[in-house]
């Protein structure tokens, strides 16, 4: 056959395959020579990757910190089957969410998103439009310079929960978790809850825990694994999956729903008594975007209104929390803060936001809570929309990348004896605030938290006022001893510390309804807690 072909007709056929290997060849060799090595990482099994290499594998945060010293400050590892870039130092955050943030702002997706009603939530949003839309509602009502528009609520709430405190101490708990509600509701809804078992509050708080409870680790590795899980009929024999699915798509319906019909409930008595509108997330959105009214500008506002209070309650919640922890163990650095209260405000009346740059202590406090402890120990994980070469290394497409942030605040050389609770680390030696704001703690680059400023004004106003009037020691067994207090923190991504028994006590002279009315301004008809018997007064701590 081929002796039939003449040498015009070889050259034919030559000719592309020629081009077509040399095309190949040059591929391949740019391929290998543009693909360099993965950062390191420790050994990694088939199937299993590096998970035996953890040894507390339900809090991968302190095997990343430990590898740290074997493999440095960049660290590739596979876990089981996610491939995961850890970053162990601020300085590699920096070049990487920030200086080429357009790389490293994804968020990793998961095929259980949508079934558990997980898909309109901002901080899994891939980086896309609907990330950009949620972004700009967020920001527009809580940059930096807006966030004076919510001190006088903000405020309003931490005297609440001062009265709280005096009514029942014991419940003190119930108190924090009743300012974190409230001050996030009526700046997104201006919306009021009237308890703790307040209906708007039950529903957002059910939807976070059957989420918690349907979709942690455990169960995503199951259904990633399984999906066909998902597809079996709700009334097939141990289908646990596909029934947790549908309550929480309809919980999650609800979330978004019930606190907006409340939101346009108030908006219509609003305009019947006074005809002004309330000033809030929603409403002030809503005006902002007259005009452009659309389906999915609507949808926006619901789905970022319902996700503020998921994100602001529980990370103010579980930063309180941290505080409180701090100051129970710590009680020459609580005397301080308290003194540091005492010297620039005085006694006679609570501190407000006008006195924050005349409180350094506090200030350090706050920061010194922020890092301690942090909420998020490993923040929320970011992925990468493309690949990239850095230092040498390879960065896959697609790769998982955790800012590794309880690593950050363990860095010895900036943290010394990182574990102690030292706020003097913030602080000068003439007293003065450190540059150091802890903003690691709530993430980098353009996924860093939309909501930061708002949380720190939360946090701050909390801890002080509570400072400027009760103390929080270790409370005592019926025997007169001590109750230990021993710090336990749950194996999750966002880690609040576990309750622990202490007593909280009044350090205000006369310590009764009647004096925390005249230093707050608040009348008795206002507190929140209904359960309230104005006449009960509570013995002052002897200071
Ligand atoms: C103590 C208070 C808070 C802490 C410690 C905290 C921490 C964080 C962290 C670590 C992230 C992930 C950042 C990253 O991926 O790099 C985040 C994201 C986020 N936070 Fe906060 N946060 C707090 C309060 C709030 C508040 C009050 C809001 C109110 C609306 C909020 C809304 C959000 C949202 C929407 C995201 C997702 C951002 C995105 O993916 O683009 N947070 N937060």
């Amino acid at each position: 056959m081929l002796e039939q072909l003449d040498n015009r007709s070889l050259l034919y056929l030559a000719t592309p395959a020629f081009v077509f290997a040399s095309v190949n060849w040059c591929r391949k060799h740019w391929e290998n020579r543009s693909r360099r090595p993965l950062p390191p990482g420790p050994p990694c099994l088939p199937i299993l990757g590096s998970i035996l290499s953890l040894d507390d594998p339900a809090r991968p945060w302190l095997g990343f910190n430990a590898w740290k010293s074997t493999y440095g400050d960049i660290i590739y590892v596979r876990l089981l089957t996610k491939s995961i870039l850890v970053v162990n130092s601020e300085k590699v955050a920096r070049d990487l969410f920030e200086l080429r943030s357009v790389i490293y702002s994804d968020r990793p997706q998961s095929i259980v998103y949508e079934p558990f009603a997980l898909d309109f939530n901002t901080g899994l949003l891939p980086y896309g439009d609907k990330w950009r839309l949620h972004r700009r509602i967020f920001h527009q009502q809580f940059h930096r310079a807006a966030i004076h528009t919510y001190h006088a609520e903000l405020l309003r709430g931490a005297h609440q929960m001062l009265f709280n405190f005096l009514q029942d101490p014991t419940n003190y708990t119930g108190h924090v978790r009743m300012f974190t509600s409230s001050f996030i509701l009526s700046v997104v809804y201006d919306y009021q809850p009237t308890s703790e078992n307040d209906h708007v509050v039950h529903i957002m708080r059910k939807f976070m825990k059957l989420v918690v409870t349907a979709v942690g680790p455990g169960a995503t590795v199951v259904i990633e694994t399984f999906p066909f899980l998902l597809q079996l009929p709700v009334w097939f024999p141990g289908a646990i999956f596909k029934r947790a699915s549908v309550e929480c798509l309809q919980v999650g319906h609800d979330t978004k729903e019930i606190p907006f019909q409340c939101y346009n409930g108030l908006t219509q008595n609003h305009n019947q008594s006074n005809g002004q509108m309330p000033q809030c997330l929603v409403a002030d959105t809503m005006n902002r975007m007259r005009g452009f009214e659309n389906e999915v500008i609507e949808a926006a506002i619901k789905e970022a209104a319902c996700i503020s209070f998921a994100a602001a309650s529980e990370t103010t919640f579980g930063t309180i929390f941290v505080f409180l922890l701090a100051m129970i163990l710590h009680p020459e650095v609580q005397a301080k803060a308290q003194a540091d209260i005492d010297r620039a405000v005085g006694k006679d009346r609570l501190p407000d936001f006008n006195d924050r740059p005349a409180l350094p202590y506090v200030e350090a406090v706050l920061r010194e809570t922020l890092r301690w402890h942090p909420l998020f120990p490993m923040g929320i994980p970011h992925a990468t929309t493309t690949s990239d070469i850095y230092k040498g290394y390879f960065i896959p497409k697609g790769v998982i990348v955790i800012a590794n942030t309880w690593a950050m605040t363990r860095d010895e050389q900036k943290y010394p004896n990182p574990d102690e609770f030292k706020p003097e680390r913030f602080l000068h030696e003439d007293g003065s605030l450190t540059s150091d704001t802890m903003s690691l703690a709530f993430g980098w680059g353009r996924r860093m938290c939309v909501g930061q400023h708002l949380g720190d004004a939360a946090l701050w106003i909390a801890i002080t006022s509570f400072l400027a009037t009760f103390s929080v020691h270790k409370a005592f067994d019926e025997s007169g001893e001590e109750i230990p207090v021993v710090p336990k923190f749950p194996a999750s991504i966002i880690s609040p510390p576990e309750t622990f028994p202490c007593q909280i006590v009044p350090r205000f002279k006369d310590a009764s309804v009647e004096r925390l009315t005249q230093l707050t301004g608040l009348g008795p008809s206002e507190f929140i807690n209904m359960n309230f018997d104005p006449n009960a007064d509570i013995v002052a701590e002897q200071s």
